[in-house]
């Protein structure tokens, strides 16, 4: 078993470092469709670079490790009891050494377990087959794009594509419409899987089974062959983007699987993988526990650190607009949407967690004319006591909505950096107080964590490692401005625009 353990921890750390060869290419190939100068394609240089950075530090490429969930098919007769506690300590251990975030928590109390363990966490399935080895897989899906699933009951009203009936092209328009409904939020672009039929469970179970397939399967099935296709063509004239920037990628994989259902129900479910698909496999010899072939990996590997190198030198960087707390209400005023931002000097982070205290309660420092960062960190502490920053994406930041406008009223703020964009209440909130919305991009845990130069102090620890409120002192730390005083949002823009493309897909195609 100590074997076996060895091999869950490599399965682990590997998956959370390392991006699979097929998910490489499709971000690959949606790098060479982009225009040279967009946003998009800005996007993409830093979502490359950021890979690039995380293979080269076996570092977690995203911040949020998700949760964990293992996929093992065993031949009979091998010991599930004692993989499931290896596969625990692996995670254990793993969370240790930095390569998982700490993201078990209780959803009573809100205590984070601080070591990925406890009910539900992480999820371990067991499948007996006849084959003599074991075939371990996992996935990490982290919560912003799990927070996209969507499952539909046909048949229903669609935003833009009007009535999806009990058939393949009402299937056809509950797919379109997942696309469009996670905008960026999700870390466009991204994977789908598609359950068709079944429960409300094992619909969603299919849809999760779907991203375990590689990126470029062919469906045995015409029907789901001829609707995957479909789907990853049209989803993609929506115009909604890298991180729901617009641009010409906004999907980069679907597959769908269908199983059957009752008469009465009809559920389309849709499980949602940010562009960080983070899954690895392993085929285990079960009486040594030693890995015999990794799975994924057929064909050519991207090494995305070669053409860093060669695009630095021929990339001219946009005007950067240098951004330094305290700031003044007339500089937030100066800036627009599509202006890049490089801060410098001192931004707290503040998630979920902190907008609900600073909502009940004082701030634990002066906040006037500084920058929250929507962040939860992947953070180790040495051995003298100091903090390290080993991960530090930003995180989805419409959960804010709610606390957002008046927290920044409140205490002075006057920039939030985060991703995916807010609503209309905090856009108010910019224009009548002075603030801006900066987005970074979603899953670049790598990029930005090396522009965190020291972790200067922490406040409210009681909430855990990811949900603490950070002090971070940064040098050339990129966003651009989405949401200005102005009252002018990217995010509604691409909404809007993306509504009217996707009306385009109303009329029937397979019949
Ligand atoms: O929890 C996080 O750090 C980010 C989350 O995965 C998100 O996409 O919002
Ligand atoms: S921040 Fe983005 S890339 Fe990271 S887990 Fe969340 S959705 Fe995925």
């Amino acid at each position: 078993m100590e074997k076996f353990y060895e091999s869950m921890v490599e399965l682990i750390v590997e998956t959370s470092t390392r991006l699979p060869r097929d998910v490489r290419r499709a971000i690959q190939k949606a790098k060479l469709g982009e225009n040279a100068g967009t946003r998009a394609a800005m996007s993409l240089n830093t979502i490359t670079d950021n890979i690039a950075m995380a293979d080269e530090n076996v570092s977690p490429i995203c911040q949020d490790t998700g949760l964990p969930t293992f996929k093992l098919k065993v031949p009979v007769g091998a010991n599930q009891i004692k993989m499931k506690e290896a596969i625990k300590r692996a995670i254990a251990e793993a969370t240790k050494t930095g390569k998982l975030r700490p993201n078990s928590v209780d959803s009573l109390t809100g205590g984070n377990t601080g070591d990925n363990l406890g009910d539900g966490t992480p999820v371990i399935k067991f499948e007996q087959w006849e084959n003599d080895y074991i075939d371990a897989r996992l996935i990490l899906k982290g919560g912003g794009c799990e927070n996209k699933n969507i499952q539909y009951s046909l048949p229903c009203e669609l935003d833009g594509l009007g009535r999806a009936g009990r058939d393949l092209d009402g299937i056809r328009k509950c797919v379109m419409h997942s696309v469009y409904q996670a905008q960026g939020q999700g870390c466009s672009a991204g994977f789908i899987g598609v359950g068709i039929g079944g429960d409300r469970t094992s619909g969603y179970e299919l849809a999760k089974e779907q991203l375990f397939r590689s990126n470029e399967d062919v469906n045995p099935i015409p029907e789901l062959r001829e609707l995957e296709e479909y789907v990853l063509e049209n989803a993609n004239k929506l115009g909604i983007g890298t991180m729901g920037f617009g641009g010409e990628t906004t999907l980069l994989g679907c597959k769908a699987g269908a199983i059957n259902r009752i008469p009465a129900s009809f559920f389309v479910s849709v499980a949602y993988n940010c562009w960080a698909f983070r899954r690895l496999g392993m085929k285990i010899n079960p009486e040594t526990g030693e890995i015999e072939e990794w799975l994924y990996q057929e064909g050519e590997e991207i090494d995305f650190a070669k053409e860093v190198a060669a695009a630095a030198e021929e990339i001219t960087p946009a005007e950067e607009i240098i951004l330094e707390a305290p700031i003044t209400e007339e500089k937030i005023r100066s800036l627009k949407v599509g202006d890049v931002v490089k801060i410098i000097g001192m931004m707290y982070t503040g998630r979920d967690a902190i907008h609900k205290y600073l909502s009940e309660n004082d701030a634990p420092i002066d906040l006037n004319g500084q920058i929250i960062y929507h962040c939860g960190p992947v953070m180790l502490k040495d051995e003298n006591e100091k903090w390290h920053v080993k991960a530090a994406g930003p995180t989805t930041s419409i959960r804010e909505e709610p606390y957002q406008g008046d927290i920044m009223k409140r205490f002075g703020i006057r920039a939030v950096i985060g991703k995916g964009g807010m609503g209309a209440k905090t856009l108010k909130a910019l224009e009548e107080h002075g603030g801006v919305y900066l987005n970074a991009i979603g899953g670049a845990a790598q990029y930005y964590a090396d522009c965190i130069k020291s972790v200067e102090g922490v406040d409210l620890m009681q909430f855990g490692i990811p949900e603490a409120m950070w002090h971070l002192k940064v040098q050339d730390f990129k966003a651009v401005v989405t949401m200005d005083s102005h009252g002018n949002s990217l995010h509604k823009d691409v909404e809007q625009s993306s509504l009217e493309r996707l009306a385009q897909f109303k009329e029937p195609v397979f019949k």
